[in-house]
This record gives structure tokens, C-alpha cells and sequence, in this order.
């Protein structure tokens, strides 16, 4: 470990739809250090999706290569194709003291839960207001078939039954509020006590001032 802080593996889930990427994204604008895991899938990519920069997008034998190399922390398989986080990225930003970000299923998180890396997890669960108002935004997105949005509705309760193994909830009904909640999560467990190794050499330099002033 080289930094004075330790990175945290900040996970958020919830049913398609509830908002997660749009708070990722915020929270990706609003700390320029954060780094985004790259999730490899062989979904298509959707209108305005970069290759690299919002997924890695593979084929099926390029995603089992890649999990038989031993290349991905977690993988799982959502709404019928192959999602997964690269460890080399994480692993990185973890030695130097980083937060990375992820917007992965449940299955996904608690892989990572119960990784060598779950000392560094912080889990979030997005929750919509309501379930019409689940179907309104994916349908408002305009991004995927009515086949497709059925599909994932049908899946929304596999994902939500999954809401209490997580650290965080948030009810994603005002999205201002909900980023100002997520903010407040992320900004309090960055100052827990595991996550600031260095206080350690801090307090002796306190004591070591104490003691010379209680000497002089
Ligand atoms: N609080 C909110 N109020 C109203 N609309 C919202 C809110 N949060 C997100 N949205 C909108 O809902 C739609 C779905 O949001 P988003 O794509 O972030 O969901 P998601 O949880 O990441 O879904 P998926 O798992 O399918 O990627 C988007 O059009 C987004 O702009
Ligand atoms: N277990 C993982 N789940 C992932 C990963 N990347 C994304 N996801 C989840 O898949 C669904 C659908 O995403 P979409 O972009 O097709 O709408 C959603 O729940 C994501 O959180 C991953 O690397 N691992």
C-alpha cells in the first residue's frame, strides 16, 4: 500500500432503470479521481456508447478468454448476456490508494464482496419510487426494444429482492437529492478510520509534539 488513504470499490446496483448510470456518472463529474470500471459485455453497444470508455464491447469467445485468463474480478450473466469487471484496473487504482466505481448487478457485487478486495467495498442499492415509475424510465430512455424493456422488467424483482445485503440504500425518486445522499456516503466513508492508514504516522508526530512541549 503506497498512498495515505485506501481506495474504496464503490459498487451500485439496483433494477434497470432505477438511475444508477445516471449517478455514476454525476459522481464521475463531480470527483475527477474517481476512477470507472470498465465493465467488458457482449451486449451491443446502445446509441452513443464508446467502445473503451462505457464498455469494453466482445464477443462470447473474447469474454470466456478473458474470464479463463483470469482477467475478471467478478463476471455474471444479465438479461441473457455476459457483464464483467476487469481486476488489472482495479487492482491498480486499489495499490495507489483510488476509489473505483462500478455499476454492476447483484450477482456482480457480492463476487466482489467476497473477493480478496472486500475490506475496500462500499454498496450501494438504488431503488426506484415506484415500479410504474421503473417502467416510465426505461421506456423514457429510449434506448432499448419493447421486447427488451419487457425482458427487464420482468428480471426488476430478481435484482430488488437483493436490496438489504448492501451497506446503502437509496430511494431514487428527486435525482438531486439522491446525488446529494450518494455524495454524503461516499464523502463519510472516505474518512472512516481504515480507510486513513496514514492517520497512524499523524497521531505519533501529535504525540511526538505533546511530549516536547510537555518536557519544554
Ligand atoms: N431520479 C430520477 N428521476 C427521473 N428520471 C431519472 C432519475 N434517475 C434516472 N432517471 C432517468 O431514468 C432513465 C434510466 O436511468 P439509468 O440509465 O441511469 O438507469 P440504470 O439503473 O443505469 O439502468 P440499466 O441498469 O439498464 O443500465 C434515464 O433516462 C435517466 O435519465
Ligand atoms: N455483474 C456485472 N453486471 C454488470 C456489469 N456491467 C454492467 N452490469 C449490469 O448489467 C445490467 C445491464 O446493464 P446495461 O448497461 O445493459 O443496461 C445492469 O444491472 C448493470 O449494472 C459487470 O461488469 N458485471
Amino acid at each position: 500500500m503506497s498512498a495515505d488513504r485506501r481506495g474504496l470499490l464503490i459498487i451500485l446496483s439496483s433494477p434497470s432503470g432505477a438511475g444508477k448510470t445516471t449517478l455514476a456518472r454525476r459522481l464521475m463529474e463531480w470527483d475527477e479521481s474517481l476512477s470507472f470500471s470498465v465493465s467488458a459485455t457482449t451486449r451491443a453497444p446502445r446509441a452513443g456508447e464508446e467502445d473503451g470508455v462505457h464498455y469494453h464491447f466482445t464477443d462470447e469467445a473474447g469474454f470466456k478468454g478473458m474470464v479463463s485468463a483470469g482477467e475478471m474480478l467478478e463476471h455474471a450473466l444479465v438479461f441473457g448476456n455476459y457483464y464483467g469487471s476487469p481486476s488489472g484496473p482495479v487492482r491498480d487504482a486499489i495499490e495507489e490508494g483510488r476509489d473505483v466505481l462500478f455499476d454492476v448487478d447483484w450477482q456482480g457485487a457480492q463476487q466482489i464482496a467476497n473477493s480478496s478486495l472486500q475490506d475496500h467495498v462500499l454498496s450501494i442499492f438504488v431503488l426506484p419510487p415506484s415500479i410504474a415509475e421503473l417502467r416510465r424510465r426505461l421506456i423514457s430512455r429510449g434506448q432499448d426494444s419493447d421486447e427488451i424493456i419487457a425482458g427487464r422488467m420482468k428480471k426488476s424483482w430478481d435484482e430488488i429482492s437483493h436490496w438489504d445485503g448492501y451497506d446503502y440504500v437509496l430511494v431514487n425518486d428527486d435525482l438531486d437529492t439522491s446525488f446529494e445522499r450518494l455524495k454524503t456516503i461516499v464523502s463519510a466513508e472516505r474518512l472512516r478510520l481504515k480507510q486513513q492508514p496514514g492517520l497512524t504516522d499523524f497521531v505519533r508526530g501529535l504525540q511526538a509534539e505533546f511530549n516536547d512541549e510537555e518536557q519544554s
